[in-house]
């Protein structure tokens, strides 16, 4: 199902956080945010996910409007893994993976054996088969943030949103996490901090700064030179990876932001 998000303003506390965004998200496409700290990406995920209200514009999901759905209908189509996460709920895992069943049921209805097929179907996917029986409270940083991925998959969404969902997450489990979503080739709405995966993972990157998009594009088109050192402040060059063909950002971790000329960062 396609994302179009059509020149969405949103204000907060009386600023404007974001002004005017449009992007598409095709359908099967994986989309990704990438911006600095504090551009916008997070408050921009939060509006497809109905989180937040725009001032103008709007978001589209295929041709309605997300704002016009109802709150189970949208659950049935967007999954969200948002930034902001509790972390002492007294609940299973089991239980935890389940809520994501909740669009699909009446009130206060069991679960059925589609819903518990669904529930061990998604702990599989993360890698936590056995883990259904276990403390969500008691589980590690990176442990909870697969068993929120697996909630969002049992939702079966027709679109994923999911902000910094490498977070927390070991190389190996990273690794795997961005496997599991191309694989899966749904609609994606994905914010990463980690270039470099968002270089390998993503069809297309939306970048952010200071609330507006400044470049849109393949992976191999935005990360340039230039924009790392325009947008991120860091110099940079981009390579191609010896191992995938990838564009890979080799950063020099050397040279911070203050020191860096623009002549030394275009000639990276
Ligand atoms: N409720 C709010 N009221 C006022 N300002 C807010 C609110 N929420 C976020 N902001 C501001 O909006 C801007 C964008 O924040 P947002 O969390 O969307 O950025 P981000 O790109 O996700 O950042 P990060 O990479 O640090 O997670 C920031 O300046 C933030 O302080």
């Amino acid at each position: 199902m396609r994302i179009t998000i059509d020149d969405v303003t949103v204000t907060l506390s009386g600023r404007d956080i974001l002004s005017g965004i449009h992007l598409i998200a095709a359908e099967g496409e994986i989309a990704g945010l990438v911006g600095p700290n504090g551009s916008g990406k997070s408050t921009l995920l939060r509006t497809v996910y109905r989180h937040l209200k725009p001032r103008a514009g709007r978001v589209m999901l295929a041709d309605r409007d997300v704002r016009a759905m109802t709150a189970p209908e949208a659950a049935r189509h967007i999954a969200a893994l948002p930034q902001e996460r509790g972390s002492d709920f007294e609940f299973t895992v089991r239980e935890v993976v389940a809520m994501g069943r909740s669009p699909y049921k009446r009130a206060f209805a069991g679960d059925d054996d589609l819903d518990r097929e669904a529930v061990a179907a998604a702990l599989r996917q993360v890698g936590l088969p056995e883990y259904g029986h276990r403390g969500f409270a008691a589980l590690s940083g990176g442990e909870r943030q697969r068993v929120l991925l697996a909630r969002a998959f049992a939702q079966q969404p027709d679109v994923l949103v999911l902000d910094e969902p490498t977070n927390h997450l070991d190389v190996q489990h990273q690794v795997e996490l961005l496997a599991l979503l191309r694989e899966q080739r749904r609609t994606t709405l994905i914010s990463l901090h980690d270039l470099n995966a968002a270089a390998s993972l993503c069809d297309r990157l939306h970048v952010l700064h200071q609330g507006a998009v400044v470049a849109s594009g393949t992976p191999r088109e935005v990360l340039t030179p230039e924009l790392l050192a325009t947008v991120f402040g860091v110099r940079a060059a981009v390579v191609e990876h010896p191992l995938t063909g990838d564009p890979l950002i080799a950063f020099d971790h050397h040279t911070p932001a203050s020191l860096m000329g623009r002549a030394a960062a275009g000639s990276a």
